[in-house]
């Protein structure tokens, strides 16, 4: 089997990459690097191409025949979409259509799309599941709530098999140390605690503590990023036995407060972690917390680090020593 990776150079396709690859699946990466980095790649080829150029997509495509796409691109800042929405819906709906063109053009029929917790908004019951109204409160959301629409579409005019995962807060990296989380500008809660842990920032905040959460500050579910990727594989095998648009869940059914995940990080540091309280972030939702019960049943997925500590300890691991 042959795969496409879009996006392997970041950071959860990365994970992804590797996973596959050591399941004995060819592995192709195209990136632009935007975000990614070359050195993340490393059990497969690199093709530098643009989802937003298709000519050097259908390059891609043409070059060899692949199985099945998995897609990670994005522009995926939730605060940065709020003040920069046509770059999102460029970049993240533009850019998947000219991929689902070029799969198209080349008879490519199945594809793993990187949705996110963020299609649903302000959550209406404590934990979201699939039957969740999908009311996105951001641009970022909502691009990724369109993408999930046109794949259904594709479905019924195309035969386009898919499947969508939700991924709520990705964290961790691979225990090997050789990849990780590296994000620049970094946003993310959980990198930017380690940074300033480690004095490689200054001033870590708190984004909030008036929210209606049992701390005040918001509370999120947070998955390893190798269970993520376990998704990935349990996915491609769901579509070899499924047609239809598939959309699943991912995350641990339990949240955590932002000065919950600081306090379990002082514990696996053996360091108190500096802190101010700032202003809320806009397009923040309070509480994302997930039912993976449907990703269970369907696609058999069952997380190996279902506590914070355990996905900490190896987001510290990598911090510590960064390969990137
Ligand atoms: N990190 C999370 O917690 C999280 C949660 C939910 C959903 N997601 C989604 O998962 C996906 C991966 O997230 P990540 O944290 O690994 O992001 P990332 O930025 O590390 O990876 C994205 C990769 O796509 C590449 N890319 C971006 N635009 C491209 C384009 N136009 N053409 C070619 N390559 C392009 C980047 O260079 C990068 O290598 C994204 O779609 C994101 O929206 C992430
Ligand atoms: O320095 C920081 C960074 C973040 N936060 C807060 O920590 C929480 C988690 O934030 P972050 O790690 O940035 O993740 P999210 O904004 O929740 O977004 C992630 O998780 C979403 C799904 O839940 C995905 O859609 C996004 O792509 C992904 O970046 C939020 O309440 C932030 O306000 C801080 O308090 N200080």
């Amino acid at each position: 089997m042959k795969v496409l990776i879009a996006g392997g150079a970041g950071y959860i396709g990365a994970h992804v990459v590797k996973l596959l690859a050591g399941e004995g699946i060819e592995v192709h990466v195209l990136d632009n690097l935007s975000t990614g980095h070359r050195q993340a790649v490393q059990w497969g080829p690199l093709v530098e191409a643009d989802l937003l150029q298709p000519d050097s997509l259908n390059r891609v495509l043409s070059s060899n025949r692949f199985d099945a796409v998995m897609h990670f691109c994005a522009r995926s800042l939730v605060g940065e979409s709020v003040t920069a929405p046509y770059d999102y819906y460029r970049a993240n709906v533009t850019g998947t259509l000219n991929l689902l063109d070029a799969m198209r053009r080349h008879d490519v029929d199945k594809l793993v799309f990187s949705s996110t917790a963020a299609v649903f908004g302000n959550p209406e019951r404590d934990l979201i599941d699939e039957t969740h109204p999908c009311r996105p409160i951001n641009p970022y959301g909502k691009s990724k709530l369109m993408v999930e629409s046109i794949l259904e579409d594709a479905a019924r005019a195309y035969q386009l098999r898919s499947v969508a995962l939700r991924y709520f807060n990705a964290a961790g990296a691979d225990p090997s140390g050789c990849i990780g989380e590296s994000h620049h500008p970094e946003t993310h809660l959980i990198p930017n605690m380690f940074r300033s842990v480690l004095g490689q920032r200054s001033g870590l905040k708190v984004l909030g503590d008036d929210y209606p959460t049992r701390d005040g500050t918001c509370i999120r579910d947070y998955v390893h990023v190798n269970d993520l990727a376990d998704a990935h594989l349990k996915a491609l095998h769901w579509m070899a036995h499924n047609e239809g648009a598939g959309r699943f869940n991912l995350g641990n059914g339990g949240g955590f407060s932002v000065r919950e995940v600081l306090a379990a990080a002082e514990q696996v540091t053996g360091r108190k972690i500096a802190y101010e309280v700032a202003a809320r972030r806009t397009g923040d939702p309070a509480v994302l917390v997930a039912s993976s019960d449907k990703a269970r049943a369907e696609l058999g997925w069952q997380p190996r680090y279902p506590g914070i500590e355990g996905i900490l300890s190896t987001a510290w691991a990598w911090h510590q020593n960064p390969a990137y």
